[in-house]
């Protein structure tokens, strides 16, 4: 395949229940795996089974279900947030994307909101599904933060911050035959972090080190990739990584994703511990008002801009500084 490089291992990281309690030498060795796949490959894959493949199947149903709604009715899930709203296909995002916003999807009336503007009869079995997957994906995502405060030896505080939860539910049309086509250009995720969980087809890529690209294949029925968005880059003072990724399509089969985005409340300032920076790491970043870069990040003037250069355009510090 052009680009792709299939050599380069991948960190898959098991969490399995008996490790999931905080200060055991289980949970510190889980901490130290989690805080280097993201400082090397920012992102990684976790076996997470406390979310149920059936819940999984029941969301990618109902996903199925909700494509085949009118342009007109899906064209109701619109919000003044970037990125909140169902985005069809075209040009600017790739003509294979399909994508719908489910906002603060751990909030039942919310999530039961965008069930009664799909259908306006309500479908309870929608707004319970989305809510526990929602509710269940920003539980994992809390894990995950608790994990790199702790394998950093950071306090409770160091990571705090109203958020919601996003859930956005993706539809990737297969290309014409014998094409390797793409369903999302390459970005670094904005949100403070994603947690994507993908129906059986793979066509997530992440770029590496070196420039190359790899896909992530062989993703298990109960596996999640945990990204880290920009704002936690700039959180720990460019320690863990936000990485390059886009979708690639090959094949004959639709692809179907359902990714959860943290989303800080209005105000929010993400600011870069004390512990992160001394005099071999001098200050990256300006504190970080979360919703003026993510407004940024989708405006006009940012289109020119290299996706991955936005934080650094709009938060770097140069030259750095130190304490
Ligand atoms: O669908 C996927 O696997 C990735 C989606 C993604 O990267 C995004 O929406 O930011
Ligand atoms: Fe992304």
């Amino acid at each position: 395949m052009p680009g792709v490089n299939p050599e380069i291992e991948f960190p898959a990281i098991e969490f399995r229940l008996s490790d999931l309690k905080r200060g055991t030498e289980g949970w510190n060795r889980l901490c130290k795996r989690v805080q280097e796949a993201c400082e090397t490959f920012g992102c990684f894959e976790v076996v997470y089974e406390k979310v149920s493949t059936k819940l999984r199947e029941d969301a990618f149903g109902l996903m199925k279900e909700m494509v085949e709604l009118p342009v007109e009715t899906k064209q109701k899930n619109n919000s003044p947030m970037p990125y909140h709203g169902w985005v069809g296909p075209c040009k600017q995002v790739s003509v294979l994307y399909e994508g719908f916003g489910v906002g603060d999807a751990s909030n039942y009336d919310s999530v039961k909101s965008f069930a009664q503007l799909m259908w306006p009869n309500g479908h309870p079995h929608f707004s319970d599904t989305i809510h526990t997957l929602g509710t269940q994906m920003e539980e994992l995502n809390k894990l995950i933060w608790l994990m790199l405060i702790d394998s950093y030896g950071l306090g409770d505080d160091s990571l705090k911050m109203n958020y919601t939860t996003l859930v956005r539910m993706m539809k990737y049309m297969a290309p014409p035959p014998g094409e390797y086509e793409r369903g999302l250009f390459a970005h670094t995720d904005k949100p403070v972090s994603t947690l994507i969980c993908e129906d059986q087809i793979s066509g997530l890529e992440i770029e590496v080190n070196d420039g190359q690209w790899i896909k992530l294949t062989n993703l298990s029925p109960s596996s999640f990739v945990f990204v880290v968005g920009d704002p936690l880059k700039a959180w720990s003072n460019g320690r863990l990584k936000s990485v390059n990724h886009r979708v690639m399509m090959s094949g004959d089969k639709d692809r179907y994703s359902i990714a959860a985005f943290v989303i800080p409340n209005e105000g929010t300032i993400i600011k870069t511990p004390k512990e992160f920076i001394d005099d071999q790491h001098p200050r990256l970043f300006k504190d970080l008002d979360f919703m003026e870069f993510f407004l940024y990040a989708f405006s006009d003037p940012a289109r020119h801009i290299d996706n991955g250069e936005l934080l650094h355009v709009f938060a770097g510090l140069s030259p750095p500084v130190s304490n």
